[in-house]
């Protein structure tokens, strides 16, 4: 049979048949374009002798063992990268190709020969490295993705916690003011769950009174993408009331446009309360409530600015009780106290609730009344000032009375200050003072 028949060139594999002796007997053009040697020069050459030292061993084993014992066998490329030193046509001796290598038996004429196919495998090789890259890459992007996800898993579970064991009420909101999440104290703070104020603005549950005040705040928030802050009154639906502090800071979707806010809700009642008793302690005298001599003085500077802009007319009165240090003498301290909460509390009611009175001293009144026109009325008013006081005082283990002296002065006719005003007003009251002792005697008396 002619070898040439058996080793066809047009296939796209190498051929080389080996005769019994271990000797090539043929190979196909393929191979001789990529050996650099004719079929007919390679005639009768052990494969060393045609591919020089480079042949690797294994290849010569399993051809011995193809033509002595009739076995077949492969040369992957996996373990055997480059068998025979062959290189890709054209391509120079740069790069030798890759090659898996099948060597078959072939029984022919008694003899064994084998047949050796060489397959280039080089771009299956190039190919298999660069899923072998990607498979890599995509395990660590895998790797990466479920570390971030854990990570991620772990931060939500560390916020709901912290969330769910947060002292302060937290939310979310949309720009709407609809909140999205409410934390366990948020919930607590409004007396609500979420689901029974989702989709209704939280705004909207706020006393009448406080709801434009604090709209009109949160769309500014919005519009200028600023923070939110107010502080209200807030009624729960059990009637309960607490004063809170809403603060939040502006959340901005994908487009950098702002989505709603996150924030925080405070029960901030025991402050509020603080703070309003102690703007009222720094405003109003301890025993008696009634606005303390600062404050009387601040009102009195403010309301003769007003006075002047409208020429209205003020009436200042200074009241003195008489002879007060002998109820303390008499009757004891606390007793003194007692009449001098009597004697506010009696001037306060003879006035209008726009009037102003104030403690001025130990045993001194001050009082304003705008609208003071009419020169008649102020007269009626300190006679009843006068008769309010002189009513008998109660103290517990017998009744007491005490009369007052009044001193008046009005803007603009006794003075167009403050100073000047209370200066006049006091002259005024001695003047009285000296009258009734002079017409009296002792003032104050058990009854
Ligand atoms: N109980 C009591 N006494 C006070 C208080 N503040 C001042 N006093 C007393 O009020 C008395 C005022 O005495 P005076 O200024 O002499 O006035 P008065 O005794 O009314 O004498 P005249 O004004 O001249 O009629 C003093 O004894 C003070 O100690 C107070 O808060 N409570």
């Amino acid at each position: 049979m002619d070898c040439c028949q058996l080793l066809p060139d047009c296939v796209d594999i190498g051929l080389i048949l080996v005769g019994q002796d271990g000797r090539i007997l043929v190979w196909n053009r393929w191979i001789e374009e990529r050996a650099g040697l004719s079929s007919e020069q390679a005639l009768g050459l052990t494969l060393s002798e045609a591919f020089g030292p480079h042949v690797d061993p294994r290849v010569a084993l399993v051809i011995r063992e193809a033509l002595d014992f009739g076995w077949s066998a492969r040369l992957s490329h996996a373990l055997h990268p480059m068998p025979l030193p062959l290189f890709p046509p054209g391509g120079g001796r740069a790069e030798r190709m890759k090659q898996s290598i099948d060597v078959t038996s072939l029984p022919l004429g008694g003899t064994n020969q084998c047949l050796v196919q060489v397959r280039d495998v080089t771009e299956t090789v190039r190919r298999e490295a660069l899923l072998k890259q990607q498979a890599r890459q995509l395990r660590a992007d895998l790797h990466r993705l479920t570390r971030a996800q854990t990570e991620l898993q772990r931060s939500e579970m560390r916020f709901r916690e912290l969330a769910r064991q947060a002292p302060a009420g937290l939310f979310e909101a949309d720009a709407q003011a609809c909140c999205t999440f409410l934390n366990e104290r948020c919930e607590q703070l409004l007396g609500q769950e979420l689901v029974a104020v989702a989709g209704t603005p939280w705004i909207n549950l706020l006393p009448f009174s406080e709801q434009t005040r604090v709209r009109k705040s949160w769309c500014q928030a919005v519009e200028s993408a600023t923070r939110f802050s107010e502080e209200f009154r807030f009624t729960r639906p059990d009637g309960s009331y607490l004063w809170m502090r809403a603060e939040a800071g502006p959340l901005r979707d994908e487009s950098g446009r702002i989505g709603g806010f996150i924030g925080t809700m405070l029960d901030v009642t025991d402050l509020h309360e603080r703070a309003t008793r102690n703007e009222f302690r720094a405003n109003h005298d301890g025993l008696t409530s009634l606005l303390n001599r600062d404050r009387f003085e601040r009102h009195l500077r403010a309301a003769i600015s007003g006075a002047r802009e409208v020429s209205d007319r003020l009436a200042l009165l200074f009241i003195d009780l008489d002879d007060f240090k002998g109820i303390n003498d008499n009757h004891g301290h606390n007793a003194g106290d007692t009449v001098l909460k009597a004697v506010a509390g009696r001037v306060r009611r003879v006035l209008r609730s726009e009037d102003l009175v104030a403690r001025y001293g130990g045993d001194e009144f001050a009082v304003l009344i705008a609208g003071a026109g009419d020169p008649h009325n102020i007269d009626t008013i300190i006679g009843k000032i006068n008769q309010a006081v002189a009513m008998p005082i109660n103290l517990g283990h017998c009744h007491v009375r005490v009369a007052c002296s009044v001193g008046l002065a009005v803007f603009p006719d006794h003075g167009t200050d403050p100073a000047s005003l209370l200066n006049h007003a006091d002259k005024a009251m001695y003047c009285a003072k000296r009258t009734r002792c002079a017409d009296s005697g002792s003032s104050s008396e058990p009854v």
